[in-house]
C-alpha cells in the first residue's frame, strides 16, 4: 500500500520509481519527504529538481494537464505507442539542470537532517528563481495585418476584427475574430517586427527556432510583409539583421560545422573552401548588391536597437537555404548552375519527425552581407507568374530558412535554431483571378496545399480538444506541411501573419482567410529545448574543440581564399611534377624490366652451360671411377684367361697325348688282333 502510494506519487511527476523498502509514508506526502525517500527508490534528486517539485506540489499541479498535442499527434509514432496526452514533468530534465549542485543521496548514505535539506532547497530556489518558473504553454501567435485601404470593410476593436456575415435567411450577424495583434494599414514594418517577430527570435542554445508564415489572398501584402522593399525592409531582412547583430562576436567566418539530416557534421578544409567559393560565386553573380544591402541594413538599424549577446565560449554557424514549392514540387533556389529550366524537383524526407529536403543546397553565411546576397540570389531564381489580380503575384510558396547552429566549446553541446520564413502563395478563388490553363493548374495546387495546411491546423486543434482519440495530422499530404511539420506538430513556435486587403471585392475570401486563421489561433504549442548532443558524448567533440577554438575562426575570408588559391596552385604544380616523375618512373621501370629479362636469359644460359659442364665432369669422374673399379677385375680376368689358356694348352697337349695313346692303343689293338689272328692260325695250324 505504502509502496504503491510512493510510486504513484513519483509517477505523477514522471519519475520512474522502484521501491525496494517498505517505509511508513506520511499523508499527504510533501517534497522533502520524497527527497528523503528518494535514495530508497534508487534516485538521485538535484536540489533544483526538488525545488521544482515543491513548486509544482505547492501550486497543486499534480492533476493531469491539458492533453499535449505535441505528444499526441506525432505522425511518425504508432497510434498504439503514442504517449498518453499527459503533460508530464520529466525528472531527467530537472536532474540535468545542475549536476554540480546536485544533492547526491546514494543508497545507504547518511540522510541529511530535514532542516538542512530545506535550507539547501530554499537557497537553490532563490538562486534558480528565474529558471524554475513554470514554462507556460503558448498558443500559436496569429497576427492580422491590413493592407492600407481608404475604406475598411471590417470593424476593428482592439485586437478583434468584427465581420458581418450573411445568415441563411438573409439576416446578418457579426463574427468576432481575435488576434494576438492587429496591424492596421498605417502600421510600419518595424512595428510589425517588434511586436510580432522579435520576441520569438532567440538564437541561443536550446531554443528550437520558429516558423513564420504569411497567409492571405493574392495582393494582400504577404510578400511585402516578409520581404518588403529597399526603403521598408520586411521581417526576413530584419531577422537577418537581428540575428547577426546579436550573435556577431560569436559567428565563425569559417563554415566548419554543418547540420545534415539533423546530425552535426564537422567539415573538412576542402569542403570549407568549397563553401566559401560558392558564396563568392553568388556574390559575383549579383550586380550592385552592396549598395542596396547597406541601405537596407542602415534602415533597419535606425529603426531597431539590437544588442550583442553575451555568449561566452559559444561559436555560431549560420547556414541558409531557400526553396520554393511550385505545383507541389520543391525546387532549390540556391543552385549555382543557374539553368532554371532544367531544375529537378526535390524529395522531402522525414527523420524522426523532422523534415529535411534531400540534396538541398545550404549556403554558409558568415556575415549579414552574405545572408543578404543569398536572399537576393534566391529571390532572383524564384518563379513568378502573372494573374489578373496582381501582375507580380508569386505563384509558389517560398521558404527561406536560417539555420543557426550553436556550439558550446566547454560543454560540447550543439543546438540548432531553425527560422523558417514562408511566403505562401495567394489563396484565391479560381473565377476571380481569371485562371486558365497553367495558371489554373497552379491555382489548384496552391489551394490544395493551403487546404492541407488548414486540415493540419484543424486536426491539431481537434486533437487538443479531445482527451482520448487522436487523429493523425495529415502533414504528409502536401510538401508545404511536410516541410513546416515541426511547427505544425508543436515542436517550435509558429507565428502566422494573416494579410487582408480589406476591399469589398475580396470580402468573402477574406472571411475564409479569417476562419482559417481562427483555427490556428486556438492551437497550443509546447516548447522543448532542442539540445542535439549531450555533453562529452560525441565523437566530434575533440574535432570541434580544435576547430572552434582555433584562432583562425575569425580571419578574413578573402585572405583565406587567397591563401587557399596559392596553396592550390602550389598543389597543382606539385601534382604536375609528381605526374612527370611518375611517367619517368614508368619509363625506368620498363627499361628495368627489359634489363631484368635479358639478365634472366643470360643467367639461364650461364646456368645451363655450367650444368652441362658439371654433368660432363661428373660423367668423366664416373667413368674413371668405373674404370678404376674394373681394373682389378680385368687383371684377374687376364690372369684367369692366361690360366685358361695354359689349361687349354695343357688340355690340348693332353688331348694330343690322348690321341697318341689312342693311336698307340689302336696300334696295340691291331697288333693284338694280329697276334690273336696269328695265334688262332697257329692253333689251327697246331690243331
Ligand atoms: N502594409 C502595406 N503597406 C504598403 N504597401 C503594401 C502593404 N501591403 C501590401 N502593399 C502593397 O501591395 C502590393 C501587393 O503586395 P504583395 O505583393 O506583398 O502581395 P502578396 O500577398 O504577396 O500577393 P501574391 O500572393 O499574389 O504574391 C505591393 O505593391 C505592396 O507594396
Amino acid at each position: 500500500m505504502v509502496r504503491r502510494k510512493f510510486c504513484d506519487f513519483a509517477d505523477s511527476f514522471g519519475v520512474p520509481a522502484t521501491f525496494p523498502a517498505t517505509v511508513p509514508l506520511p499523508t499527504p506526502v510533501d517534497p522533502p519527504t520524497l527527497l528523503q525517500l528518494a535514495p530508497l527508490a534508487s534516485l538521485v534528486v538535484s536540489s533544483t529538481a526538488m525545488a521544482r517539485l515543491s513548486q509544482v506540489y505547492a501550486l497543486g499541479e499534480m492533476k493531469r494537464a491539458q492533453p499535449s498535442f505535441l505528444n499526441a499527434i506525432e505522425s511518425s509514432v504508432d497510434r498504439r505507442r503514442r504517449p498518453r496526452p499527459i503533460s508530464r514533468i520529466r525528472l531527467e530534465t530537472l536532474l540535468a539542470d545542475d549536476r554540480q549542485s546536485c544533492v547526491s543521496l546514494a543508497q545507504g548514505s547518511a540522510m541529511p537532517p530535514t532542516e538542512e535539506l530545506n535550507e539547501v532547497l530554499e537557497d537553490q530556489y532563490e538562486q534558480d528563481g528565474a529558471s524554475i518558473e513554470l514554462k507556460e504553454e503558448e498558443t500559436v501567435k496569429v497576427c492580422l495585418r491590413l493592407r492600407p485601404y481608404p475604406k475598411l470593410t471590417f470593424k476593428i476593436k482592439d485586437n478583434t476584427l468584427i465581420a458581418r456575415c450573411q445568415g441563411e435567411n438573409q439576416s446578418s450577424s457579426e463574427k468576432h475574430y481575435t488576434f494576438s495583434n492587429v496591424f492596421q494599414g498605417n502600421v510600419s514594418q518595424a512595428e510589425v517586427y517588434d511586436s510580432c517577430i522579435r520576441p520569438t527570435i532567440r538564437p541561443t542554445i536550446g531554443e528550437p527556432g520558429a516558423t513564420f508564415l504569411t497567409y492571405g489572398t493574392s495582393g494582400s501584402g504577404k510578400t511585402y510583409t516578409l520581404l518588403g522593399n529597399e526603403k521598408e525592409p520586411g521581417i526576413v531582412q530584419r531577422s537577418i539583421e537581428h540575428i547577426y547583430e546579436e550573435l556577431y562576436d560569436n559567428i565563425s567566418t569559417e563554415p566548419s560545422l554543418k547540420m545534415e539530416c539533423m546530425k552535426p557534421i564537422p567539415l573538412s578544409d576542402e569542403t570549407v573552401m568549397d563553401e566559401l567559393r560558392k558564396l563568392r560565386a553568388i556574390k559575383e553573380s549579383l550586380a550592385n548588391v552592396e549598395e542596396s544591402t547597406s541601405i537596407i541594413s542602415d534602415t533597419i538599424r535606425s529603426q531597431h536597437q539590437f544588442q550583442p549577446l553575451e555568449m561566452g565560449d559559444k561559436r555560431v554557424f549560420i547556414w541558409i537555404s531557400f526553396v520554393e514549392i511550385y505545383n507541389e514540387n520543391v525546387y532549390d533556389l540556391l543552385t549555382l548552375d543557374g539553368d532554371y529550366g532544367k531544375r529537378k524537383p526535390m524529395k522531402v524526407l522525414s527523420n524522426d519527425g523532422n523534415a529535411y529536403i534531400k540534396g538541398l543546397s545550404t549556403l554558409y553565411a558568415g556575415t549579414k552581407e552574405d545572408a543578404y546576397n543569398v536572399l537576393q540570389y534566391g529571390r532572383k531564381s524564384a518563379t513568378y507568374g502573372a494573374t489578373d489580380v496582381n501582375s507580380n503575384s508569386s505563384r509558389s510558396h517560398s521558404i527561406f530558412t536560417i539555420n543557426v547552429i550553436t556550439h558550446s566549446v566547454s560543454t560540447q553541446q550543439i543546438s540548432q535554431s531553425v527560422y523558417k520564413f514562408c511566403d505562401l502563395a495567394g489563396s484565391e478563388r479560381l473565377k476571380k483571378t481569371g485562371t486558365t490553363g497553367d495558371r489554373l493548374k497552379e491555382a489548384q495546387k496552391i489551394n490544395t496545399s493551403l487546404l492541407v495546411l488548414g486540415r493540419c491546423l484543424e486536426t491539431v486543434h481537434k486533437n487538443q480538444k479531445s482527451r482520448r482519440v487522436h487523429d493523425l495530422v495529415p502533414v504528409r499530404d502536401s510538401k508545404l506541411t511536410m516541410i513546416i511539420q515541426s511547427a505544425l506538430l508543436g515542436k517550435e513556435p509558429m507565428t502566422m501573419i494573416v494579410n487582408v486587403y480589406p476591399t469589398e471585392e475580396f470580402y468573402d475570401e477574406n472571411l475564409n482567410v479569417l476562419n482559417f486563421s481562427s483555427i490556428a489561433k486556438q492551437i497550443v504549442i509546447s516548447k522543448e529545448p532542442q539540445i542535439l548532443k549531450a555533453p562529452h558524448s560525441t565523437r566530434y567533440s575533440f574535432f570541434l574543440s580544435q576547430v572552434i577554438s582555433s584562432p583562425s575562426s575569425k580571419i578574413d575570408t578573402n585572405q583565406l581564399l587567397l591563401e587557399y588559391e596559392n596553396l592550390k596552385h602550389e598543389n597543382d604544380r606539385l601534382m604536375a611534377e609528381a605526374e612527370q616523375k611518375n611517367a619517368e618512373i614508368v619509363c625506368l621501370k620498363k627499361k628495368l624490366a627489359i634489363q631484368e629479362f635479358q639478365l634472366r636469359n643470360e643467367l639461364t644460359d650461364n646456368f645451363q652451360q655450367h650444368f652441362a659442364k658439371m654433368e660432363e665432369s661428373y660423367q668423366q669422374r664416373i667413368q674413371s671411377a668405373q674404370e678404376l673399379a674394373i681394373l682389378p677385375f680385368k687383371h684377374q680376368l687376364a690372369v684367369l684367361n692366361k690360366k685358361l689358356k695354359s689349361k687349354e694348352q695343357t688340355i690340348m697337349e693332353m688331348e694330343d697325348e690322348q690321341d697318341d695313346y689312342e693311336k698307340k692303343l689302336k696300334a696295340y689293338e691291331e697288333e693284338l688282333s694280329n697276334y690273336r689272328l696269328q695265334q688262332s692260325r697257329v692253333r689251327r695250324l697246331s690243331a
